[in-house]
């Protein structure tokens, strides 16, 4: 009899490509061989699917760069004619083979100027495009990609792919390419004449390839390891820049300065350790190269001159030869330069590679299911919702169920930490809970397109974003295509118009970087502005009242009752006059609701409830 399968084994084991989706080996500087080869599949496959689309242009540059090479080719076999016929012919009266010889020369010499003017134009397109669309890709990707993913790879880590890991590719595409497909056709072109014109040098010279190939492996393997962490390194560096400068006021404020200089300096140290230890291996390379390369040379040049005073070798097949072989070991350096932006850019497209593997953990469903008309904002519902940021991590809502009728202004109150932006953000959908359902109108969040969603929920928060641009461009997010008139008539239902009418430029000032030009009480009063204009059928607000003075805070609330009365409102506050304007106020702690009921009932609680004493001490302070 067979044991019985465990099926939460099944579940909670990942297999190795699950475990290593995404970004999860990013920071591992170790990894097996298999895990290895499971991620340079993965940065070839990304590699080929930006070269199909463009395979065309690919193959003209190749057609362009083989048809130079046979071209420079020819040269030095034509100095081999002109030396062993061309001159002695012209001393004997016959010119005619040393004007074909240099009329060829001059030809091979123009025609190959042309063909590597052509490759470099073609080239040169082929890499800008593929980046282009890398770049498209990847910013497109990291756009779509759920909160829970940004909150743990925070932004300096998508910026530092999105810069340096597109350019170690960029060198690849614009010099790496270039020289490999030089290098190897040289070398293979080379090899035949080398062979042809005399066969034993040729074989001597061919051996020498033997330590070339075995130190080219050697440095492959090596190169990748340190290549990886130089990659890991730059991203620690960009990630330390972007939060200190994101959190300069903080910095300042808290005299940061002097430790986070103190971290990018260890940060530094690591990369310039890491690119010290790929340059020592690119140094080993290069040196092996060249020392084979001058040996042979040497060898060939003792061994020919002997042959050429024992009349056993022409004067211009070694001339020809010396020449060959000079150009033979030089494009070994290239090799190794392509090798270095190689395996730099297969580090570096390893990394992108996981973040366009990861897959959005808020998906939008494939048949999305319709919400049912609605007059008076929609039906809000938590059915059993269990909820925690991270897998492992702690529950913030254990077990939470709420009904919502349509049209309810709901207050949720409740110490810090006790999950009240968490519910929020359910409702928004900005992540979906593991076990239970949140649902709108009766369809759980996640049948409803995303588009619906984002019409039917608009969420403000305290952090009131707003983009570069002007306060109109900023309020007409709310709804894109709304008239000024509309814009205008949003600002004025929030008591926004009169702060926006006395600023410089009026509706048309520009509210600069992250709204720094506005006061935090005029970036919420434009957020508010911006929301009313949304006209959701439910509007979420989280502690978004808070930098508003006494008198704003009092218009504004005045505006919400009306804003209010035709819409489902879930209301995060601390100041209880705003709490007080809700039909129930709900007690959040641990994750629970503790008490529910309208604000009068609260109060007046038998037993002395927490509302009611959180509505004590309210009162005392106004005394
Ligand atoms: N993005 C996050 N990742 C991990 N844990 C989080 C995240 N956001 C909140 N938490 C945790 O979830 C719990 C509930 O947080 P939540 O923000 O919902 O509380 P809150 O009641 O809104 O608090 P406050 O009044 O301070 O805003 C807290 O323990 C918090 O540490």
């Amino acid at each position: 009899m067979s044991a019985p399968t465990n099926q939460a084994d099944q579940v909670t084991t990942p297999g190795p490509d699950e475990q290593w989706r995404g970004v999860a080996a990013e920071d591992v500087t170790e990894l097996d061989a298999v895990v290895g080869a499971r991620l340079q599949k993965r940065s070839r496959v990304l590699l080929a699917s930006l070269v199909r689309p463009r395979l065309w242009t690919a193959l003209l540059a190749l057609a362009l760069v083989v048809t130079e090479n046979l071209v420079v080719l020819a040269g030095p076999l034509m100095i081999a004619i002109t030396i062993d016929t061309g001159i002695p012919n012209a001393i004997d009266g016959d010119t005619a083979v040393l004007a074909w010889c240099v009329g060829g020369y001059l030809a091979a010499g123009l025609g190959g100027a042309a063909l590597r003017f052509a490759f470099l134009k073609v080239s040169g397109r082929f890499g800008q495009d593929v980046l282009l669309d890398l770049r498209q890709r990847v910013f497109g990707h990291a756009q779509r990609l759920s909160l829970s993913f940004h909150e743990d790879y925070t932004s300096g880590k998508v910026i530092s792919r999105l810069t340096s890991d597109i350019d170690s590719l960029h060198d690849l595409l614009e010099d790496g390419l270039d020289g490999l497909l030089t290098a190897v056709l040289s070398v293979f072109g080379i090899a035949v004449m080398l062979l042809v014109l005399d066969l034993p040098l040729g074989l001597l010279v061919l051996t020498g390839l033997i330590p070339v190939v075995l130190v080219t492996r050697w440095f492959y393997l090596r190169s990748r390891y340190a290549y990886r962490n130089t990659r890991g390194a730059i991203a620690k560096i960009i990630v330390q820049f972007v939060e200190t400068m994101n959190g300069m006021r903080a910095v300042q404020a808290f005299r940061r300065e002097s430790r986070n200089e103190s971290i990018l300096a260890g940060f530094n140290d690591e990369f310039r350790g890491a690119n010290k230890r790929a340059l020592d291996v690119m140094a080993t390379f290069t040196m092996t190269v060249r020392l084979v390369g001058n040996l042979s040379l040497a060898l060939v040049l003792a061994i020919g001159a002997v042959r050429v005073v024992q009349g056993g070798l022409e004067l211009g097949v070694l001339t020809a030869f010396t020449l060959y072989l000079r150009r033979f070991y030089d494009p070994l350096d290239e090799l190794a330069m392509f090798a270095n932006s190689y395996t730099s850019a297969i580090a570096a497209l390893e990394k992108i590679s996981g973040v366009l593997e990861e897959r959005p953990t808020v998906v939008d469903p494939a048949s999305p299911v319709a919400l049912p008309p609605a007059k008076t904002g929609r039906a809000v519902t938590f059915d059993g919702v269990e909820f925690r940021y991270s897998t492992g991590g702690p529950v913030v809502l254990p077990r939470f169920d709420l009904a919502v009728p349509a049209g309810q202004t709901v207050a949720l109150v409740g110490a810090t930490g006790a999950g009240k932006s968490t519910i929020a953000k359910l409702v928004a959908r900005f992540y979906d809970p593991p076990s239970g359902r949140v649902a709108l109108s009766g369809v759980d969040l996640r049948s409803v397109a995303d588009a619906e969603l984002r019409r039917a929920v608009v969420m403000v928060t305290q952090e009131n974003f707003l983009f570069a641009g002007s306060v109109a461009d900023n309020i007409a997010l709310g709804r894109p295509g709304a008239s000024r008139a509309e814009i205008e008539a949003a600002a004025e239902a929030v008591g926004a118009d009169e702060f926006i009418r006395a600023l410089p430029g009026g509706y048309d000032t520009d509210v600069r970087k992250r709204g720094g030009r506005l006061s935090a009480g005029q970036r919420q009063l434009v957020a508010f502005a911006r929301a009313f204009l949304a006209d959701p059928a439910v509007l979420v607000l989280d502690e978004a009242t808070s930098s508003l003075d006494v008198p704003t805070e009092r218009a504004v609330q005045r505006a919400l009752e009306s804003v209010l009365a035709d819409r489902t409102a879930l209301i995060i506050a601390h100041r209880l006059s705003t709490v007080l304007i809700a039909d129930r106020v709900l007690v959040v702690e641990g994750g629970r609701i503790v008490e529910d009921g309208s604000p009068a009932e609260l109060v007046e609680h038998p037993a002395g409830g927490r509302f009611a004493a959180l509505h004590r001490t309210w009162l005392e302070s106004l005394a």
